[in-house]
């Protein structure tokens, strides 16, 4: 990726990254090099097994302290986490000061995340890279868009908020999209998109990626190229991805409220 420093302001910075209608989503193709890839996952699968929380559908690891809905009992990022965090900082500048929380997602080919909202300990802005098999990424306008200050107490460390029910209270102009998060992409997404989406991935091996805004039918496009993907029709019928490895996501938030003294590293 060439650099994206010198520039005053995140949304200028990144504006040639924004992709669909929602002027709060950025994506970045090829954000890190293949080298960078395998370290990092070297670096993941080398943290002690303990460090691992086993969900329903998926595996994660939590770095910089545990969440609250009062703030982040704070614990230093490791060093090889803070060279990306810091660059994701420094260069989008769309995080207010750096970013102090990730957490590390592990998929296999039939597991994803349920659509959610980011809890509201975090800023409103969440940066994810994706690591491992390509998957699509879906976000639907929030059910309740009046009422998404509920706390959620259901779980803490993932700081998850599940839809409350569906009311009909959705503006028309929100229109549900889809991302394709190719390996070594960069998405971040602020604002509306984190506020008055839900974001979610399918628990299939399957993902279909034809109405994904960020890919085009051109050979020399992202999602044409690159290995994972397949196309099912003739002349530009369904574009799928089966997936066949794992997929593993770093999202890279920023907790404001800190308390710093409560654990001691
Ligand atoms: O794995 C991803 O890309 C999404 C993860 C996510 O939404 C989350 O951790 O809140
Ligand atoms: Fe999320």
């Amino acid at each position: 990726m060439e650099k994206i420093l010198g520039v005053e302001g995140g949304e200028e910075v990144m504006r040639k990254y924004v992709v669909g209608s929602v002027p709060t989503v950025m994506y970045i193709p090829e954000y890190i090099s293949p080298a960078e890839e395998d370290l990092l996952l070297k670096n993941i699968y080398q943290a002690p097994l303990s460090k691992w929380k086993t969900l329903k559908n998926r595996k994660l690891q939590n770095w910089g302290g545990v969440v609250h809905e009062k703030g982040l009992l704070a614990q230093q990022l490791p060093s090889w986490l803070k060279t990306v965090t810091n660059r994701i900082y420094e260069e989008s500048k769309l995080f207010p000061s750096a970013i102090n929380h990730v957490l590390i997602n592990e998929y296999l080919p039939d597991q994803g995340i349920m659509p959610h909202q980011d809890g509201p300990a975090y800023m409103p802005v969440v940066a994810i890279l994706s690591l491992g098999s390509p998957v699509v990424m879906d976000f639907v306008p929030h059910p309740n868009l009046e009422s998404t200050e509920q706390s959620s107490e259901n779980d803490t460390q993932d700081m998850i908020h599940e839809p409350s029910p569906p009311e009909p209270k959705i503006p028309s102009k929100y229109l549900p999209f889809s991302l394709l998060l190719m390996p070594r992409s960069l998405l971040i997404f602020k604002d509306m998109a984190y506020s008055g989406y839900l974001h979610g991935i399918k628990d299939s091996e399957d993902h279909c990626y034809d109405e994904a805004v960020n890919a085009t039918n051109g050979p020399s496009h992202d999602a044409g190229t690159l290995t994972g993907l397949k196309n099912d029709g003739e002349d530009g019928g369904d574009k799928v991805i089966h997936r066949t490895t794992r997929r593993i996501s770093l999202t890279c938030r920023l907790v404001t409220k800190v308390h710093k003294h409560l654990i001691k590293i």
